[in-house]
């Protein structure tokens, strides 16, 4: 649709634009990149003809663009620039009716049906149609920016070209703009060339990216390109981080400061406190944690300051537990945004708390744990779900500073500690009568500090996986022995209490 071949150009020498090459395809989403004074929009001056060309050339569907008249131009290409000013006291209408100029045959050259049903259209499109009769020197600049797209898209281009389309949008209305656009691109055909500053946005959107970086294309490829962070600093001189996006499958790039928001180094063990009542023990920390977890709420990776379980009783069902859980810690004042939640029918009183200092890492475990539920995961059945209460609940604090991966390697040495515990204690699964391995609703949470050196690994072939297992293993080691006990003092109790009634 558009190619550029080697094109050089600027104000004046040494030109701005250094040969750069590069081809859009028809129907595609082509966004150019590149900080403040790169030449993005030297580069569509070159391709308008606003700036004429040093060396090399751009051909627009096979044409050289400089054969090509300004009438032949525009039918093919709209453009919308940075610079909104309309000199004329010109209404919405009479702007978008520019863009059916090129259109418009004859010697009166004027508005046909077609012309004013495609005007009306373009209007609803982008939300314009209130200001139909208004000076476009009244309406805020983020108005004026869509009537402008909308005079763009009155002039029916095979390609668009958007110079920064975003700038003075909302979130809204950013997000209006780049959906309709991608439907024009989608079920029309269009296509769409543009510059944007936005990386997020850019790669939600984007079929492909080009990285312009002092005139030269420093990458050209689709938005994967975008986890190429060292390109990004060195082009931004930014401290960028490139992660998922959670639900699609999309770069999205994370910016950390310079100016430090982390905390003064603080000791672990005055950073929190444990509060525990018959209903429910509430951790609370002075500085948020950086947690990975399975919980009612909080779960996934958080940064959470309170972390609690709560009791409820064995036949506790509800359709909404995330709710049930928000209801109890507002109840209690705990901000549910900044917090973790589980829940347990284990007696809280038989919970196991260890602190321990392994090797100069500081480490709380805080464990409740009922076998009610236990299940060998490699033998039960693969029928319906269990979903009945009876957990084992695993809180773990560490003074460390873990990577995403230790964290996931948290999570496996605790499990190893956890399953190691009960395969001591001789815990089975009663439907299987083998070794259970868990039970069918246990949770988990690491909270870690962040403080001190990042540790990569977090198995068991490091000093902090084997302090986890071990930690782990000695707190839900105790706190089954407890509900086992309780268990079954219950039934002895029951049973003295049955043997009575029979004596009377
Ligand atoms: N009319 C002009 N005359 C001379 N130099 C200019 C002119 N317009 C821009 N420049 C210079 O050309 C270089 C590239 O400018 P350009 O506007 O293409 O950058 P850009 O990448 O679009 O930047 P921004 O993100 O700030 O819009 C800059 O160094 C700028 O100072």
């Amino acid at each position: 649709m558009l190619r550029i071949q080697n094109l050089v150009g600027g104000y004046s020498h040494p030109p701005i634009i250094n040969g750069i090459d590069a081809e859009i395809k028809k129907g595609e989403f082509f966004t150019l990149l590149g900080p403040n004074g790169s030449g993005k929009t030297t580069i569509f001056k070159l391709i308008t003809g606003q700036l004429p060309i040093m060396a090399g050339e751009v051909f627009l569907s096979s044409q050289s663009i400089s054969s090509l008249s300004k009438l032949d131009k525009a039918k093919k290409m709209a453009v919308l620039t940075q610079e909104a000013n309309v000199s004329f006291d010109y209404t919405v209408e009479e702007i978008i009716a520019l863009g059916r100029y090129p259109h418009q045959t004859g010697f009166l050259k004027q508005l046909t049906k077609h012309d004013m049903a495609l005007m009306d259209h373009v209007m609803e499109m982008t939300n314009i149609t209130q200001f139909k009769k208004t000076p476009f020197r009244m309406i805020s600049g983020g108005e004026k920016q869509r009537v402008l797209l909308a005079k763009a898209l009155a002039q029916e281009p095979e390609i668009l070209l958007l110079d920064e389309p975003t700038n003075h949008l909302d979130i809204k209305h950013t997000f209006q703009m780049l959906d309709l656009l991608k439907e024009q691109q989608q079920t029309m055909g269009l296509t769409i060339f543009a510059i944007l500053h936005d990386l997020n946005v850019a790669s939600l959107y984007s079929d492909r990216i080009a990285l312009l970086h002092h005139g030269e294309f420093l990458e050209v490829g689709d938005v994967e390109t975008l986890r190429k962070v060292n390109q990004l600093k060195k082009v931004y001189e930014v401290d960028v981080l490139s992660q998922s996006h959670p639900t699609i499958p999309k770069p999205q790039l994370l910016l950390t400061p310079n100016h430090s928001i982390s905390p003064q180094p603080y000791d672990f063990k005055e950073s929190y406190e444990i509060k525990q009542t018959k209903e429910f023990i509430h951790v609370q920390f002075n500085h948020p944690l950086k947690s990975i977890s399975n919980g009612v709420i909080g779960d996934g990776i958080q940064w959470l300051t309170h972390f609690c379980n709560f009791h409820v009783k064995k036949n506790y069902h509800c359709d909404d537990p995330p709710k049930d859980v928000q209801t109890w810690m507002t109840k209690r004042n705990i901000p549910f945004e900044q917090a973790l939640g589980m829940m347990t029918a284990v007696i809280l009183e038989d919970v196991v708390i260890i602190e321990e200092k392994v090797n100069g890492i500081q480490l709380l475990a805080i464990v409740t744990a009922g076998v009610g539920n236990a299940v060998d995961i490699t033998k039960q059945p693969i029928t319906e779900p269990v979903q009945t209460i009876g957990t084992i609940n695993t809180m773990l604090f560490i003074d460390a500073h873990f990577t995403d991966g230790a964290l996931v390697n948290g999570l496996l040495s605790a499990t190893e500690g956890k399953v190691k515990a009960l395969t001591d204690l001789n815990i089975k699964d009663p439907l299987t009568k083998s070794m259970a391995t868990g039970t069918s609703t246990d949770a988990v949470v690491l909270g870690l500090t962040q403080q001190g050196e990042k540790t990569p690994y977090a198995g068991s072939g490091t000093v902090v996986g084997r302090a986890i297992g071990q930690i782990v293993y000695k707190a839900t080691h105790e706190a089954t022995k407890k509900y086992l006990l309780r268990v079954n003092k219950g039934r002895y109790e029951r049973k003295e209490e049955s043997r009575c009634n029979r004596k009377d």
